[in-house]
């Protein structure tokens, strides 16, 4: 494997992405929900500070369910049998998942929250 071009690391990385979204089911239910989130801020015209939020929010989560995809494909090609590490592995990178999207949610709920009330 030689030097390669920017072009094709950026290709792998697309690569990558779109495989994560394609064998990852978990990984389509993040996208939907951050284009949900994404709709709402729309809706409600959170300001520009809120937006950040939103973002770095939704990418956090997009980028560590990715990396929890690529750490379940690595464990699966070290091992196919039982492992407890394997479990423990896999269930940290899902915990790290979860960090993420319950961070998510707190921020939605603390920046949609008050439009939400504003509106009903
Ligand atoms: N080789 C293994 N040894 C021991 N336990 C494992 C092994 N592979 C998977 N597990 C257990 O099964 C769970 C589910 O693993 P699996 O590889 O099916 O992930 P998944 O269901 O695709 O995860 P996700 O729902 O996050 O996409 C793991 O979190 C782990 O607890």
């Amino acid at each position: 494997m030689g030097r390669r071009s920017l072009k094709d690391s950026f290709s792998n990385a697309l690569d990558g992405i779109g495989y994560a979204v394609v064998s990852g089911r978990n990984m389509r239910i993040h996208l939907l929900a951050a284009v949900l989130a994404i709709l709402t801020g729309v809706w409600l015209g959170i300001n520009r500070h809120e937006w950040v939020m939103i973002f770095i929010c939704v990418f956090m989560v997009l980028t560590v369910e990715t990396i929890n995809s690529a750490l379940e494909k690595t464990v699966d090609l070290i091992t196919s049998k039982y492992h407890p590490l394997a479990k423990h592995a896999k269930n940290m990178a899902a915990g790290a998942v979860l960090f993420t999207a319950v961070n998510a949610v707190i921020v939605g709920i603390l920046v949609f929250g008050p439009y939400l009330l504003k509106k009903f």
